[in-house]
């Protein structure tokens, strides 16, 4: 349920700007990983290439290897609404689906695969989802009301629902907090940490304290300047990347001397 993601020699364009370069990385299962870096440098580009998200923009493309334990997700005949499935994704603005009811929003990724579930099967996933997402005991006796009039937190709780629904082996998430206050921000950080124990999570974050507190493992991006690629700089323990970095470049950001 939980798999290892290996980047190999991984360049990332956009028609023909080349927006992150050179990416060599492995992210362990069964771990939370965050990228940090300034404005621009490239993170959310990279995250998106971990999900074959990046390549629906026109002229979108990647060089190089991205395997999720032995498979190349870039490889000949690889379907990328296969591994959409696999790796889930959580977005920066909870986006549940504004027509839908709580119950029909968690089952939305199996309608879209097509699948079909007894009302007890549906009922059990329902379940299994929303508490998963640490959400069940808020709307149990409201699951047909509409997802939109959850409050911001509650529907980013329940956007992670319909990704961990359909269970898949990685979830991503773009700086999933940012529209959220201090509170919800706490109880999405306790669900990933929860939530770690069953996925691999990779998280971009602006917030340097919650990197700190979420993650084990911290990729630091930065960018040489305009027009230059993204790269990632420093990849290591995340104690080690804001206590001890090797990199002179990632102990000015972390200590706020730029960025
Ligand atoms: N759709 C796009 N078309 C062309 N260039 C893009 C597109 N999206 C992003 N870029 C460029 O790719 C580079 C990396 O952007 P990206 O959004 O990945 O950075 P980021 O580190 O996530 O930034 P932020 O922290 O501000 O979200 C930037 O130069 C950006 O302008």
């Amino acid at each position: 349920m939980s798999k290892n993601i290996t980047a190999k020699n991984l360049n990332v364009y956009y028609g023909d700007f080349l927006a992150v370069e050179g990416i060599n990385v492995e992210i362990a299962k069964k771990s939370v990983t965050a990228f940090i870096g300034p404005s621009g440098c490239g993170k959310t580009t990279f995250l998106r290439t971990l999900n074959r998200m990046h390549e629906v923009l026109p002229g979108a493309r990647v060089e190089g290897q991205l395997f999720l334990d032995d498979d190349d997700i870039y490889g000949p005949g690889v379907d990328p609404v296969t591994v959409r499935a696999m790796v889930g994704m959580v977005f920066q603005r909870p986006n549940p689906f504004p027509t839908m009811s709580i119950r029909e929003n968690v089952l939305a990724g199996y309608k879209l695969n097509g699948a079909r579930l007894s009302r007890s099967q549906a009922d059990d996933v329902v379940e299994g989802a929303l508490r998963g997402a640490n959400l069940w005991n808020e709307v149990k006796d409201r699951l047909d009301k509409p997802g939109s009039g959850l409050s911001g937190g509650q529907q980013q709780r329940l956007c992670i629902a319909r990704t961990v629904a359909v269970k898949p082996d990685v979830i991503l998430m773009d700086e999933p907090c940012s529209a959220l206050d201090p509170i919800s921000t706490l109880a999405i950080e306790d669900l990933i940490a929860e939530l770690k124990q069953e996925y691999t999570i990779v998280i971009v974050t602006h917030n340097m304290q919650q990197a700190a507190r979420v993650s084990e493992k911290t990729a630091f991006f930065n960018i040489a300047g305009t027009g230059k690629p993204g790269k990632m700089i420093e990849y290591d323990d995340t104690s080690v990347i804001f206590n001890n970095p090797s990199n002179e470049q990632t102990e000015r950001y972390v200590s706020g001397k730029f960025g």
